[in-house]
């Protein structure tokens, strides 16, 4: 695993929506480029850094093909707060991806496990995820993949824990009440078989997740955990994240990174 520390998080994000839109470009035009992306507030920095090097003409989504991780159950896509009309206010309505590329769980299907199904074959067709970006929620889940889920798991039904409720309620009035309870998401198992995994975790709260994503053993209760076994996994941190980092930990990996180019002085 890659464990790179931005100083903040505007830096980080830039060089997230470097790297994506520098893989984008490298890609080998014979199929598109498919890219995982996550909602929250963790992305939203990358999607600001993104949209604007498209309108720089630095990168073209005209032969990307998305899929979202997650979405909430018992609310419509058109509500403000569903992940769907997050993503096109924050990130697909300032690109030039085409509309039919783009893919989110249809949190509404009648039949979700037929929904979740189709979403995983889908993935399949299309050759599987190049670049699967991601957060991570304060107890480290990754998606909505709560602690206990299965690392081997796949796009399901999930039931959201209270911890998240209350983390979520923030778009919701603050009100826990109003967040809804249930969500379909990726799995673990899901993400791992992307070619590469990129997670952004910025924040003190997100501290005791990241020390347990690097430090720890691979542990179904904090499900970011799992990325130890990916092969190309990277995480861009913040400093405010590495606070329950051993020094050690942070030295060895400021480290083991200061000869590589960061993508953020190539553009
Ligand atoms: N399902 C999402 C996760 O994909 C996200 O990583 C997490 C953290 O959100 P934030 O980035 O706002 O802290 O929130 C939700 O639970």
């Amino acid at each position: 695993m890659r464990l790179i520390i931005e100083p903040d998080y505007k830096v980080l994000s830039k060089w997230a929506a470097t790297y994506i839109a520098q893989r984008i470009n490298k890609h080998n035009g014979e199929r598109p480029f498919v890219l995982g992306l996550p909602t929250g507030s963790s992305p939203l920095g990358t999607y600001k850094e993104l949209i604007r090097l498209h309108k720089e003409g630095k990168v073209s989504f005209q032969n990307v093909i998305t899929f979202n991780m997650d979405e909430y159950r018992e609310i419509p896509r058109e509500h403000p707060q569903s992940y769907y009309t997050f993503m096109w206010e924050n990130f697909f309505g300032h690109i030039d991806i085409k509309p039919e590329n783009t893919n989110i769980l249809n949190g509404q299907a009648e039949d979700p496990e037929a929904e979740c199904e189709r979403y995983e074959n889908k993935i399949k067709e299309v050759g599987g995820i190049d670049l699967f970006m991601g957060g991570i929620g304060p107890d480290g889940h990754l998606a909505f993949n709560e602690p206990g889920s299965s690392l081997q798991s796949r796009t399901r039904v999930k039931t959201l824990t209270y911890d998240t409720i209350l983390a979520n309620s923030r778009f919701f009035n603050h009100d826990p009440d109003q967040v809804p309870k249930t969500a379909l998401t990726v799995g673990v198992g899901t993400v791992l078989d992307s070619k590469e995994v990129l997670i952004i975790v910025n924040g003190f709260n997100k501290a005791r997740a990241l020390q347990h994503a690097v430090e720890e053993g691979i542990n179904h209760m904090w499900t970011i955990s799992a990325l130890q076994m990916h092969a190309k996994g990277i995480i861009v941190c913040d400093e405010a994240a590495t606070y329950e980092l051993k020094v050690g930990t942070y030295r060895y990996f400021k480290d083991i990174e200061k000869d590589n180019l960061s993508p953020n002085s190539q553009w």
